[in-house]
C-alpha cells in the first residue's frame, strides 16, 4: 500500500488530504509541522524531522510554506523519494531549487491540483493564443480570509497560461497591486486583483476586454476537497516517473 507523507499536516489542506487518501485506501505515514504535536489522524503523530518522514514514506506532499521548502527539498533528495509541492507565495529563488531537485527526483509543482483550474488553463492559453493582444487581460481572484499570500499561485498558473497562448513572458508583462495614480494600463499587460473574506474555497476570472466586448472564463472551488483529490491523485502518479519536473497537465491527461 502506497505511503504518503505530508509536510503541513496540520494545516487545512494537510487535514484534507489525509481524509481523501484514508479514504482512497492509501496509507499517510505521518506528517511535519511547524509545531511538531497534535495528530493529523487518530493514533498517527506530527513529527517535526522531515528526514525522517521521508525515509519512512513512497511519496511526500508539501501544503506549508515557503520557506520551508527547502528543507522539505533536502529531506526527499537524500531518501531519494518523490514530491508534490502544492505550497503557493513562491519565489524565483524557491523555483530555482525545485529545478536543482528535480535533475535528482521527480518533482511535481502547481498552484493548483484541481482538473477544472488546469482545464481552464488550457482554455486561456488557447483563446489567449487567438486573440490579438487589443483584448486586455484580467485575471481576478477571490480566498478565504486566512490566505497569506497574492496574487493567488492559481492567478499566477493562469497568467502563465495566457502568457504562452501570447508568446510572451509573463514578468516582462505583469500589473500587480494597482493602487493610487497608476498611469492607463500598457497594451498587452496581464494584470491581476485579489479580494480576500469569508470562508471562499477558491474563485478565479480570467477576463479578455476589447473594444465593445468581453469574454470572461472562470472556477469556483466550492470545498477544498477537490485540491486534496488531486493532490493524491498527482502523489500517486509521480511514483512511477523519472527525475524531472512536472506539472498537473500529464497527471489529468491535458
Ligand atoms: N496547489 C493547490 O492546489 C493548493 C495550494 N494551497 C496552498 O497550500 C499552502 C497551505 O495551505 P493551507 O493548508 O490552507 O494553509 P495552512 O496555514 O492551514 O497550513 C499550512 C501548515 O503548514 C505549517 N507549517 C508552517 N511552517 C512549517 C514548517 N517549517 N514545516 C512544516 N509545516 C509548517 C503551518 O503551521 P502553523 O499554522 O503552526 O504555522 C500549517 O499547519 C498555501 O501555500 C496554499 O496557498 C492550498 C490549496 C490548494
Ligand atoms: O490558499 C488557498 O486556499 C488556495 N491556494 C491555492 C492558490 O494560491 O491558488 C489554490 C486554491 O485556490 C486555494
Amino acid at each position: 500500500m502506497t505511503k504518503i507523507g505530508l509536510f503541513g499536516a496540520a494545516g487545512r489542506m494537510g487535514r484534507a488530504i489525509a481524509q481523501v487518501a484514508t479514504e482512497a485506501g492509501l496509507k499517510i505515514s505521518g506528517g511535519t509541522d511547524r509545531a511538531s504535536s497534535g495528530e493529523i489522524l487518530p493514533g498517527l503523530a506530527i513529527t517535526s524531522d522531515p528526514l525522517a518522514l521521508a525515509e519512512q514514506s513512497d511519496v511526500l506532499i508539501d501544503f506549508s510554506v515557503p520557506g520551508a521548502l527547502s528543507n522539505h527539498l533536502d529531506a526527499c533528495i537524500a531518501a531519494k523519494k518523490p514530491i508534490l509541492i502544492g505550497t503557493t507565495g513562491l519565489e524565483p529563488v524557491h523555483h530555482g531549487l525545485i529545478d536543482e531537485a528535480a535533475r535528482l527526483i521527480p518533482v511535481l509543482q502547481t498552484g493548483n491540483t484541481s482538473l477544472g483550474v488546469n482545464l481552464l488553463a488550457a482554455l486561456v492559453e488557447q483563446a489567449a493564443s487567438r486573440l490579438g493582444d487589443d483584448w486586455d487581460i484580467e485575471i481576478v481572484e477571490m480566498h478565504h480570509r486566512h490566505k497569506v499570500d497574492a496574487p493567488s499561485g492559481t492567478a499566477l498558473l493562469l497568467g502563465e497560461a495566457a502568457a504562452r497562448g501570447r508568446a510572451i513572458n509573463l514578468s516582462d508583462h505583469s500589473e500587480r497591486g494597482r493602487d493610487g495614480i497608476t498611469g492607463a494600463r500598457a497594451q498587452g499587460a496581464i494584470g491581476f486583483a485579489a479580494l480576500r473574506g469569508g470562508s471562499v474555497a477558491g474563485d478565479h476570472q480570467v477576463i479578455f476586454a476589447a473594444d465593445g466586448e468581453r469574454i470572461e472564463l472562470g472556477h469556483r472551488a466550492e470545498s477544498r476537497i477537490i485540491f486534496a483529490r488531486g493532490a493524491v491523485k498527482g502523489a500517486s502518479w509521480l511514483l512511477g516517473q523519472a527525475p524531472g519536473r512536472y506539472d498537473m497537465k500529464a497527471v489529468l491527461g491535458l
